[in-house]
């Protein structure tokens, strides 16, 4: 059965973000994810997360310049500085978290750059974030991004991740399949899961095309996760949807799950 995690950003957001760890473990929930922990000391947060009995499972490395249209700045030529001291703060969030994935962000190829060059430059400051992070056995996962919620994001189908994965050639660089990008981009998604196994890390889940509680939209999900487990998988799955109304009301879905 799959493990869920309440993804913070989006969910309980009724409630300020420090008091979403309570309302995720009042929920059931036992494990959390969210974007970005930098607002806050890494202590703090851990304290929440002990307090409320929950394990962290996934964030993110800082995004850049968001107004700017940014969106990581791992893939961009002429960022590497600013790209390793993100991954240096991870890592040092993931330390005191305990969080074992961190979710490297690449960036958005304006129209018209070459996306050779942001791949080798993802590829460059993947292997210097794999080798900080390896001898603490922390992982890094990459996302592909539907151009509904990123556009011209490096990655956009599991495809262009996994050449990725395949060219850094480390071996703590892993897959976050997130099902409601793929759908929006790929389908065909019990083959997906079939194809990405072996280096399937992380999974979220949301519906499609509302991007709300997985029970309803185009995605069978009972279906998909019956598939998780035969295929063995071990992660989290992280639970990235906006609730049509209330959190807590919306979770009918995961009570035959917690
Ligand atoms: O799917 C998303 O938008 C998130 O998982 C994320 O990490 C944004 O890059
Ligand atoms: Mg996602």
């Amino acid at each position: 059965m799959p493990k869920f995690a309440a993804n913070l950003t989006m969910m309980f957001t009724e409630v300020p973000f420090l008091d979403r760890f309570e309302a995720a473990a009042r929920a059931g929930f036992k494990y959390v994810e969210y974007l970005w922990p930098y607002d806050y000391p890494a202590q703090e947060l851990k304290a929440k997360l002990n307090l409320h009995g929950l394990k962290q499972v996934l964030f993110n490395s800082l995004p850049g310049n968001i107004a700017a249209g940014e969106w990581g700045v791992s893939a961009i030529p002429g960022r590497e500085e600013e790209s390793r001291r993100h991954i240096d703060l991870a890592l040092e969030y993931a330390l005191v978290l305990e969080c074992p994935t961190v979710l490297i962000m690449g960036g958005v190829v304006p129209p018209g750059q070459s996306r050779a060059k942001y791949k080798q430059t993802f590829i460059d400051n993947l292997r210097y974030a794999s080798e900080k992070f390896k001898p603490h056995g922390i992982n890094i996962v990459l996302e592909a991004l539907s151009p509904q919620v990123k556009e011209n994001y490096l990655m956009k189908t599991q495809d262009d991740a996994l050449e990725i994965i395949d060219l850094v050639n480390r071996d703590n660089v892993f897959l976050q399949l997130d099902y409601y990008h793929a759908q929006n981009v790929e389908g065909n998604l019990a083959r997906l899961t079939d194809r990405v196994k072996n280096v399937l890390y992380h999974v979220q889940i949301a519906s499609v095309p509302d991007r709300h509680e997985p029970d309803e939209g185009e995605i069978n999900y009972p279906f998909i996760f019956n598939k998780l487990d035969e295929i063995g998988y071990q992660g989290y799955v992280g639970c990235e949807y906006n609730p049509r109304s209330d959190t807590a009301a919306g979770l009918g879905w995961f009570q035959t799950y917690k």
